[in-house]
């Protein structure tokens, strides 16, 4: 079951004359539903036809309300529609032109016979496709998608509505064109290759959920292969939120990331990421947790990464499952699926607990189940304070390497943009329930792309001559 994420469906409704509307919507509210708009569509003799929005929190409610208002006498449900689906009927996004194409004199400028003296001109110098292109400020974000949010092998056009939806928050938060790429294929070679084939058109590519263990290898080999930016946002992008969000978390509960003892859940994509990063800022005793239970350097793993994560956490070298794992644990690190966590755990953990319950949609427990037992709690979703999600990240991390012209996004680069996304959340603000700064808040793509663009030059793997975009 999926809660929250807007539900809301309009409902179309004739109403014969005489029908009191407040019965209706203390019908529809004893169902569970929320009303938030009402449109009268037409008005008859003998009939009104309205259209009613109404919100829900979960979605079988929506067939409480729809119970409720077929056996109201007067009224009869016309039509109804689900405002989600609405929103995504025919995509969401599209491609524009910037300028139009008027006249023949027009045409022949961005079109044949003039575009052909531009192509040459690339041709003698292939970098003038940064600035007579739209590489310069166009990603593709890459999936065959095999682990979509948490509902996992989806396929390649059930990941489509994701991957569109990322490209959406590139463009307006960080005004990056952003084209989503679903590959019908999950072998690593062919996913390398296709994606080198069509770097040419890209300033980036950001992979999105292509499942572990293969999405290292096609990370690490794209890297190697190509001289842009390529960036695997459910590892690197959570990572950095991740730890943008326990730099302020550890800030309020007077514990030094050097001292911390964390767990996570889920040794894949964003697992082993948020561990690498978390080694990276000092945090020493982490211990990894999958369905095998702890991850053990004696034990023997299939998986090379986790042979690798075994070999470099789980420094008391403990044994069993996530209670044992938690015991004393200061900080429970969630990128798994739903309901792997349970009170009883967080209660075997150290005082002031931070809980960061990161699996989409359905975190790993219920926050309403677990804000009782813990100091601070995060989830992926929009719909609770503190979101702990890779969009925070994505935009402004593209944004300052598109801008520098950065040829990699390196280990340095992603250090200066989590403590960006800490930094947006003053000292004034801090609290439980405010550690990470909002999505909508605009400081954030800002501090990200400009940290990101410095790290870059300071790294040396900037391409572009004037830093302009170290200034305000
Ligand atoms: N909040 C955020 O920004 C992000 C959240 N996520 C979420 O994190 C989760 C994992 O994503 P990826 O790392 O990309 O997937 P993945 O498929 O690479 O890794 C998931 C890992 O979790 C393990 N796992 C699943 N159920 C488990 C259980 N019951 N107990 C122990 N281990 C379990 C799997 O064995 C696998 O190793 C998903 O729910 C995804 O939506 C991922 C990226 C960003
Ligand atoms: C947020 C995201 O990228 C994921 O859940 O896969
Ligand atoms: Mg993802």
């Amino acid at each position: 079951m999926i809660t929250g994420g807007g539900f809301s469906i309009i409902v179309r409704l004739e109403m014969a004359a005489g029908t009191g509307f407040s019965q209706v919507a203390a019908a529809i509210a004893d169902a569970g539903g929320d009303i938030v708009a009402l449109d009268t569509v037409h008005v008859g003799r003998h009939a009104v036809l309205r259209d009613i929005t109404v919100n829900l929190r979960r979605e079988e409610d929506g067939e409480q309300v729809l119970a409720a208002l077929r056996n109201h006498p007067g009224v009869r449900v016309v039509h109804v529609s689900d405002r989600t689906f609405l929103v995504h009927l025919g995509g969401k996004i599209e491609v524009q032109a910037k300028t139009p194409v008027k006249n023949r004199d027009d045409l022949s400028r961005v079109y044949t016979p003039g575009v052909a003296r531009v192509c040459l001109a690339i041709r003698d110098d292939p970098a003038k496709a940064f600035q007579l292109t739209i590489k310069r400020n166009t990603v593709a974000v890459v999936t065959d998608g095999t682990a979509v949010l948490g509902l996992g092998d989806i396929g390649p056009e059930a990941a489509l509505p994701v991957m569109e939806g990322k490209a959406m928050l590139f463009k307006q938060f960080a005004d990056v064109d952003a084209f989503p790429i679903c590959l019908a294929t999950r072998d690593p070679d062919e996913i390398v290759r296709t994606v080198k084939a069509i770097a040419p058109a890209f300033g980036g590519i950001n992979l999105e959920d292509i499942s572990a263990p293969r999405c290292f290898e096609i990370e690490t080999r794209l890297k190697a292969e190509l001289d842009i930016p390529v960036f695997h946002d459910d590892q690197h992008g959570t990572a950095v939120v991740m730890l943008a969000g326990l730099l302020n978390a550890v800030r309020l509960v007077g514990k030094r990331l050097t001292d911390l003892k964390v767990v996570v859940c889920g040794i894949g994509a964003a697992g082993v990421a948020c561990t690498k990063i978390l080694l990276a800022a000092g945090v020493q005793h982490i211990t990894g947790v999958d369905r095998p239970g702890i991850l053990h350097p004696e034990a023997a793993y299939d998986n090379p990464v986790w042979r690798w994560y075994a070999a470099h956490t789980n420094p008391e070298r403990r044994q069993g499952g996530l209670a044992e794992a938690l015991d004393g644990a200061d900080v429970f690190i969630g990128v798994s699926g739903p309901g792997v966590l349970r009170v009883e755990h967080i209660q075997r953990m150290a005082r002031d607990p931070i809980v960061f319950a990161m699996a989409n949609p359905t975190p790993e427990i219920p926050p309403e189940e677990a804000e009782p037992y813990v100091r601070i709690l995060a989830t992926g979703r929009s719909d609770y304070p503190n979101q702990i999600n890779n969009v925070l990240c994505f935009p402004g991390m593209f944004r300052g390497a598109l801008d520098a012209r950065a040829r990699e996004i390196n280990e340095e680069m992603k250090l200066a943009a989590a403590r960006a996304i800490a930094s947006c959340v003053g000292e004034d603000e801090l609290n439980e329930q405010y550690i990470v700064p909002s999505v909508f808040n605009q400081r954030v793509v800002k501090a990200v792309s400009r940290a990101v663009a410095e790290a870059a030059y300071q790294t040396g793997v900037a391409r572009r001559d004037a830093p302009h975009v170290l200034r305000d």
